[in-house]
């Protein structure tokens, strides 16, 4: 992500909060719900049980649905009453309709050098798999429940929009897929979903390991010589590809600086700000004037719709009308533009207006930049710390490819590849958080906590995927880096409901090509699930398998600093700390494995040379 919450959603927990975490009253509401319990050191195979909900605190409820369409979002005078209501609940005697415990948590580690995301994962140790976080007149409900997640994300996903993140995201995205309302959402991902078909994937796979020459060609003439932050490296090699993917542009982020990248990478900083913010300050008519960040927002947003209404204008002034089999099709080899936009712009029957095109890609291009960049960056963070995981890897990138550049079916020869990529992506979920805002009184199914949950239209939910990930209740030795993990079924007959994880046959040969919510129950989210789910997950999956195997079948890596472990921050994805510097070396150029050695902390950073 892209996806911004990528997607990190504008952080409920800013200690700024006009309302204190530790009033008073906030205190003895806490102490009316479950106190917090340390974790235990064998975590248990079921959570806390909670006293049901009374019949009559259960509002109505709506999962038989029968309208296809979603309820209307929330209007203001429906807000500002949701808001009294949770007034009255949090701060006065009112009696809360639910029983999940309110997090109150250690100011010491809310004001500490946390992340967002491990504050909420210490919440769900001490709380359980649902628990609410109340700050003024907004409460929040964490969950981290594979079934309650499933009947969210897919029984019930009509009944949420994406609250808080369309809000930060619609100046920046428009009506774009991520942040567009409902009907407009339908409409263009019908639109783009066939965009991703896999003649064009097999042709895309080959432009990802013609862009990742590109950056091997860089980190050859350098060859150690100087430390490079990979993470930014990454980032560039990201931006390259979907900028060429998407709209048939060549940032060449790899090897240059422009007007256009830096006003991209200022966006996405922007983006992420906007999201990490309580008061959606630029939302005050004045502030586009005021605020110096803002006026730079506003040229640098000039600049990109420029350059893509350029775009959108030359490829429909070169667009000749086709079916969908006949795009299904093509010769992409011999095509002068492949891109996802010539393609929209093309398929018979699919007339849009200029500004939505413009949403689209903007949209592609956040949501698929920084979510691939994040994957590369931890899976090289990881493999620094696991000398025998890079020489499995590197016997497979040898045997399965040799000297000639990774294509699609190589990636499918490719498993273990494919697995690490996967773990990755369970141990940095991008984004971490998936955000929803409830649009009708509903009740959420018993999962591993003992009982239901009502919940009232207007609440804004958080699904933890950071913490369903790391779980001990769904995962055996959940921190463990195993890419192995996904061979192994597991189940949990004391998580309620949960059907465990079983790998799929075709795991091995690539059908399909990474373990899925569908396989894990709703366990693993790495590309989310149900009718939101990630649209680009095939992309981001071949992307980083061949960008990967190209890396390391050629390159040594070495952190700069292997004394330093690589730290975890909030972005819209999960970012290092302090950048991810390492020097690469030609392959078997290194310096001694033993020369570095003296310098390593045992499982901080180890030379990764498997020769
Ligand atoms: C490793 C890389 C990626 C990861 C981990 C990832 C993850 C995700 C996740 C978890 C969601 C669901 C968000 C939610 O439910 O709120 C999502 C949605 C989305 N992703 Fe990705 N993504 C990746 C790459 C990409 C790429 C390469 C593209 C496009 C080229 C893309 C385009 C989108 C779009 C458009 C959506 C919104 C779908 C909708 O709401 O209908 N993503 N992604």
């Amino acid at each position: 992500m892209a996806p911004v919450s990528a997607f990190v959603p504008a952080s409920p927990f800013v200690p700024a909060s006009p309302f204190p975490l530790r009033s008073p009253l906030h205190r003895r509401l806490a102490s009316a719900t479950k106190p917090p319990t340390k974790p235990p050191a064998t975590p248990p195979p079921a959570r806390r049980p909670r006293p049901p909900a009374t019949a009559a605190s259960l509002p109505n409820s709506s999962h038989s649905r029968a309208s296809s369409d979603p309820p209307p979002p929330l209007s203001f005078t429906d807000t500002i009453k949701l808001w009294v209501e949770n007034i009255l609940q949090t701060y006065g005697d009112r009696p809360s309709p639910d029983s999940a415990p309110v997090a109150t948590g250690d100011a010491s580690y809310l004001l500490g050098e946390s992340p967002f995301f491990q504050i909420l994962h210490q919440a769900f140790l001490d709380y359980g798999p649902i628990y609410k976080l109340c700050f003024g007149p907004k409460i929040f409900f964490v969950v981290q429940d594979p079934v309650i997640v499933r009947t969210i994300l897919r029984e019930n996903a009509i009944l949420y929009d994406k609250g808080v993140l369309a809000e930060v995201l619609d100046e920046i995205m428009g009506k774009g897929l991520i942040p567009a309302d409902y009907a407009t959402w339908k409409i263009r991902r019908r639109a783009i979903v066939p965009g991703f078909h896999s003649v064009w994937l097999k042709y895309m796979t080959i432009m990802f390991a013609a862009s990742t020459q590109t950056l091997c060609d860089k980190l050859n003439r350098i060859n150690g010589t100087r430390a490079l932050d990979m993470e930014t490296e990454y980032s560039s090699l990201a931006l390259d590809i979907i900028g060429k993917a998407v709209f048939n542009f060549d940032f060449n982020s790899v090897n240059s600086e422009s007007p256009i990248i830096k006003a991209v990478y200022r966006t996405l900083k922007e983006t992420e700000h906007r999201s990490m913010m309580i008061i959606p300050y630029w939302k005050i008519p004045a502030a586009k004037l005021l605020v110096p960040r803002l006026r730079a927002f506003y040229k640098d947003m000039k600049l990109i719709n420029d350059t893509l209404n350029t775009l959108i204008l030359s490829a429909k002034r070169y667009a000749t009308a086709q079916d969908l089999t006949e795009l299904e099709n093509r010769d992409y080899e011999n095509v002068q533009d492949p891109s996802l936009l010539r393609f929209l712009v093309e398929l018979r029957g699919e007339q849009t207006t200029n500004q939505q095109l413009r949403d689209d890609l903007m949209t592609l291009l956040i949501a698929g930049h920084e979510t691939t960049a994040a994957v590369l960056t931890w899976a090289t963070v990881e493999m620094t710390k696991h000398p025998d995981i890079v020489r499995r890897a590197r016997e497979e990138v040898d045997t399965v490819i040799g000297d000639s550049y990774p294509n699609y079916e190589h990636v499918l020869r490719m498993p273990y590849l494919r697995r690490i990529v996967a773990e990755t992506l369970r141990l940095y979920p991008a984004p971490p958080l998936l955000i929803r805002r409830l649009l009708e009184d509903t009740t959420l199914p018993k999962g591993a906590a003992a009982d239901v949950t009502p919940l009232r239209r207007g609440t804004d939910v958080f699904i933890n995927v950071y913490s369903l990930h790391r779980s001990p209740d769904l995962w055996d030795n959940p921190l463990a880096f195993d890419p192995d993990r996904w061979l192994r079924p597991k189940s949990n007959p004391g998580v309620k409901g949960w059907q465990g994880y079983t790998p799929a046959q075709g795991l091995e040969t690539g059908v399909p090509l990474y373990p899925s919510e569908l396989n894990s129950d709703f366990a693993f989210l790495a590309f989310g699930g149900g009718s939101r789910k990630c649209v680009g997950d095939h992309f981001a999956m071949l992307e980083s398998v061949v960008a990967l195997a190209m890396i390391i079948r050629r390159f040594d890596f070495v952190l700069d600093d292997p004394s330093q472990p690589v730290r975890m921050t909030t972005g819209a994805t999960i970012h290092t700390k302090n950048g991810l510097n390492m020097r690469l070396y030609r392959r078997g150029t290194a310096p001694q494995a033993s020369e570095i050695a003296a310098d390593v902390k045992e499982g901080v950073g180890v030379e990764i040379s498997a020769l």
